[in-house]
């Protein structure tokens, strides 16, 4: 008889098609409306993308449990903890979006830089004369600091040495071996002209970039966002821009997704926002739910997969 599987947010078609073949689906109607269904039916796994609330209460709802799946790489709306006390398995699919997040950083850095989105408007407004006040800069030459040095954090180094910024790092743990020089935070701050955040969320990193943070930053500065909004303290952010502390934002979080209608940073010139969408490639977004999707079933068929795509694997 096949296991079952609870859905709480859509997956790839791909995955879809991998999941029904191999497993019983049972749909959530919305990403929070895991439990009654997890009530009245056995559930062997679970499988989420970043909205679906794998809340402790869930977990308990399913005491059949063997696996989670995160298809992506956070696992911020994932109780690890009450997982890995129930011995239950936390997949995700950790390297797999690094190319195609570390593109979307650098097309923020670019486009602020670049002053892309002003000069563009302009010109299709018929008003080709912006370019006498035209005030782009390069980021050749800039230093680049980067706020957690892991998969994608990387890269986005590997993509900005290219094009010739000089890039140092912090990160909780210092690494061994990487070509880019480790600075302690405070330090970062001050000495890097644009700034790119790729930190997990977790209890150390909420609201890390605070008011205090802001103060330390150049002027000229432009910070760039593609892990988790939670990571700024927004108000702090919306202060900053305002007082021209820092010269401009690029995001593709927020700490409110959707951002409200009246949200202040919607009207900044200086801010760029896309939504969410940095691993949303076709190729990327199929990728991490294949991959995640067939582990899941690997592991429920008490077959063995790579270790690093266990994030509790260690604690298990
Ligand atoms: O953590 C991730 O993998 C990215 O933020 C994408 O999240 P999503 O699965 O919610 O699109």
């Amino acid at each position: 008889m096949k296991k079952n599987v609870l859905l709480l947010e859509s997956v790839s078609d791909h995955a879809d098609l991998l999941l029904n073949k191999h497993l019983n689906v049972l749909v959530a109607e919305t990403p929070t409306s895991g439990i009654p269904l997890a009530e009245a039916n056995p559930v062997h796994a679970i499988v989420t993308r970043g909205k679906g609330d794998v809340s402790e209460a869930l977990i308990a709802a399913c005491p059949k449990l063997e696996v989670i799946s995160r298809c992506g790489v956070g696992l911020d709306n994932v109780n690890v903890d009450a997982a890995t006390r129930k011995g239950i398995k936390v997949v995700n699919a950790p390297g797999i979006n690094a190319d195609t997040v570390a593109e979307h950083a650098l097309t923020l850095m670019l486009a602020l830089q670049r002053q892309l989105f002003s000069t563009v408007h302009a010109v299709k407004a018929n008003n080709w004369d912006i370019r006498k006040t035209y005030d782009g800069d390069e980021i050749r030459g800039k230093t680049l600091g980067i706020l957690g040095l892991g998969n994608i954090g990387k890269k986005v180094a590997r993509l900005a040495s290219a094009f010739g910024m000089s890039v140092v790092y912090w990160d909780a743990h210092k690494q061994e071996g990487v070509d880019y020089h480790f600075l302690p935070l405070e330090e970062l701050l001050y000495q890097s002209d644009i700034m790119s955040l790729h930190l997990p969320l977790v209890p150390g990193t909420h609201q890390l970039i605070d008011e205090k943070a802001f103060g330390r930053m150049r002027p000229n500065a432009i910070l760039i966002n593609t892990s988790r909004g939670e990571v700024i303290d927004q108000q702090a952010l919306i202060k900053a821009l305002d007082r021209k502390l820092i010269a401009g934002f690029g995001a593709d979080v927020l700490a409110v997704e959707p951002p409200a209608t009246d949200d202040p940073l919607l009207q900044m010139d200086n801010v760029l926002i896309t939504p969410h969408s940095a691993s949303l490639t076709a190729r990327t977004y199929n990728e991490m739910c294949v991959l995640t999707v067939q582990n899941t079933i690997d592991l429920l068929d008490g077959k063995a997969i790579n270790q690093k795509y266990i994030f509790n694997h260690k604690e298990l």
